[in-house]
């Protein structure tokens, strides 16, 4: 078995919550208190943190913060809901910082109670993608090479990680794995922040434009693609960053297994498919510039979609912290959950 760092990305104390600002890794590590309900808003609007799972877990910090500030709980649980469109986790998250308000709000530690019921949701994250780690390691034969996208890593949760949980139990159960790290455009989560965390852990990879894929799969370098989720669907459709969609076609073409690693969280039973999940779309700028440095010219115009959907005839399984679905559908999701 080897040892491996617990990277955390938030830490809640002196009764507030210190998050590490992900726009500046892999360069500096910094940390930032929120100490207000607008520190909440604009850290997850700009993506000082992100990641499905993680913005649910500050969103319900930021509910906290705002009923200890006197700001009505409707108002709070909505400005925290209009941050981001896509990942379902937030929505989750707030959810169930409300109604968990709404029937304890006469008793006197309401407050005590909301921070408690925020630190639970981080908690049973981190605990989710270290199941999820476990059911998914097994999928990873020894000696392979994984292709991710994006981050989905502890910097993207309470802890761990999703897809790239499952690529640390891997390797923490001793497997040799190399893997191959989409760098994502435009925000650069692979890597800048993939990249840092599998160096840290000392995992070998190598960074690759988000065009090498198809390529390296061409050559039979890859034997497993392991990406994330924002939202799955009913029926299984997965939206997930810009460019998952791509990796499944191809995937799919050259006969490689396309897994998906997300909580149940991140289910959204109340949509049919993935049509109906709204994507974010974010400043052209991000696009336009490479952080800092230009590199288009002023007068284009730029597409930024943040996310796309990846249809479930192209995934061959999905893992949860409960099991897996294998070759998702409408039926066995329904069933997975218990439902008709
Ligand atoms: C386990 S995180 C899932 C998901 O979140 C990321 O989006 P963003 O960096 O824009 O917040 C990405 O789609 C990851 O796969």
């Amino acid at each position: 078995m080897r040892k491996l760092k617990d990277i955390r990305p938030l830490e809640f104390r002196e009764d507030f919550l210190f998050v590490i600002n992900q726009l500046k890794l892999p360069h500096e590590l910094q940390w930032v208190k929120l100490s207000n309900l607008e520190d909440y808003e604009k850290a997850i609007k700009d993506m000082v943190v992100r990641g499905a799972p993680l913005i649910g877990i500050v969103g319900a910090y930021g509910f906290y913060q705002g009923i200890k500030e006197g700001i009505p709980a409707q108002e709070a649980y909505q400005r925290l809901k209009n941050t981001r469109p896509t990942a379902v986790n937030l929505f989750w998250a707030l959810d169930r910082m409300l109604n968990f308000y709404l029937k304890y709000k006469e008793d006197s530690d309401i407050l005590r109670k909301l921070l408690k019921e925020a630190q639970r949701i981080e908690l049973e994250d981190y605990h989710a993608n270290r199941m999820i780690g476990g059911y998914g390691e097994v999928l990873i034969p020894d000696n392979s090479n994984i292709l991710t996208h994006c981050n989905t890593g502890a910097l993207a949760t309470a802890g761990w990680g999703t897809a790239l949980g499952i690529i640390r139990s891997a390797w923490e159960n001793g497997k040799d794995i190399t893997v191959y790290v989409d760098e994502t455009r435009p925000y650069l989560q692979g890597s800048r922040l993939t990249a840092w965390e599998l160096l840290e852990e000392g995992i070998p990879h190598y960074i690759i434009t988000d065009s090498s894929a198809g390529f390296l799969m061409s050559k039979g370098v890859i034997n497993v693609v392991v990406v994330g989720a924002d939202r799955i669907t009913v029926n299984g459709d997965v939206a997930n960053k810009i460019g998952t969609y791509s990796l499944s076609v191809l995937a799919k073409y050259h006969n490689i297994p396309f897994y998906v690693a997300a909580p149940t969280s991140t289910f959204d039973l109340s949509l049919e498919n993935g049509k109906d999940i709204p994507i974010e779309e974010r400043k052209e700028e991000e696009v336009k510039n490479c952080h800092c440095c230009p590199v288009a010219p002023k007068e284009s115009k730029a597409l930024n979609y943040s996310f796309d959907i990846t249809p479930a005839e192209n995934i061959t399984a999905i893992i949860t912290e409960k099991g897996i679905i294998d070759r998702p559908n409408r039926e066995k999701i329904l069933k997975f959950f218990g439902r008709k």
